[in-house]
């Protein structure tokens, strides 16, 4: 494990509403030409409610119990093949309540953090059916701070700059994000990279779900604003390596950490 240089594959899966059975034959298919890649990733990331699409409807009964079933997988998978997985977000029943939620598993197949989506899409019902979460998504891979936002958390710059501020070098974002919206996909993302100086890698899916179609564009951009890859609109396995010291650079060659002026804003 070399900690300058981090290799990062994200799976730019299509998804099949109310179907977890499918979704997971295709998640294991995709992970096991994922591990394959040279060089081997660092970390894995997925996209949002991969396991169950935007099956609202029905999201009580097809959401996974505790994430147990995902838990069980995902845990195994990571010990076997010394690998750390973001595990995109899933549809999880706890209690009475389902939340959109992503598990991040270390090499060691050990569950280190979750995080449940705080700011739900009202465009897709999402607060008619989900409940959301009320902690951040701080983590930490390979000893790296690292954060975890999904979707449309990404049009809220106040969470990204509190991840950074608490040391987060890069962003995760796994995202179902649909046309006719590209544009914002793609500038937001990038606004969050160069205002908190960091990388940011989100992973959406593509393929249709009802009247939504989702256009893939996964993007990993460098703490410059740099696009370093983005997806087609097929489904893929994105892979690149980040250079963890381009954050130190970025951020001393222009120091807008120490340029704040909090006490004005109060932000
Ligand atoms: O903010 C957007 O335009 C898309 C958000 C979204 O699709 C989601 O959060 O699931």
């Amino acid at each position: 494990m070399n900690q300058s240089n981090l290799t990062i594959s994200l799976l730019q899966m299509d998804i099949e509403i109310g179907e977890p059975d499918r979704n997971f034959a295709n998640l294991t298919l995709m992970l096991s030409k994922a591990i394959k890649a040279d060089p081997k990733p660092d970390i894995i990331i997925f996209p949002e409610m991969w396991n169950t699409g935007y099956a609202l409807e029905q999201i009580q009964q097809l959401a996974d119990l505790e994430g147990e079933r995902t838990k069980r997988f995902i845990s195994q998978f990571c010990l076997e093949h010394d690998v750390n997985i973001i595990a995109g977000s899933i549809a999880e029943k706890k209690g009475d309540e389902v939340l959109n939620t992503v598990y991040v598993f270390n090499r060691q197949g050990e569950l280190t953090a979750d995080y449940s989506k705080i700011h739900l899409f009202r465009l897709m019902d999402e607060e008619k059916f989900l409940a959301s979460g009320d902690q951040i998504g701080k983590i930490q891979i390979d000893e790296i701070p690292a954060g975890v936002m999904i979707c449309y958390d990404i049009r809220f710059p106040e969470l990204a700059r509190k991840l950074a501020l608490d040391g987060a070098k890069i962003l995760f974002v796994p995202a179902e994000w649909p046309n006719p919206r590209l544009h914002h996909w793609r500038t937001l993302l990038m606004a969050r990279a160069i205002e908190n100086q960091m990388f940011v890698v989100a992973c959406n899916r593509v393929g249709i779900s009802g009247k939504a179609e989702f256009f893939g564009h996964s993007l990993i951009i460098d703490p410059w604003g740099e696009i370093i890859a983005e997806g087609s609109e097929e489904e893929e396995i994105l892979t690149a390596t980040l250079s963890m010291s381009d954050v130190d650079q970025v951020r001393a060659r222009i120091p807008v950490f120490e340029d704040r002026r909090p006490e004005i804003y109060k932000l």
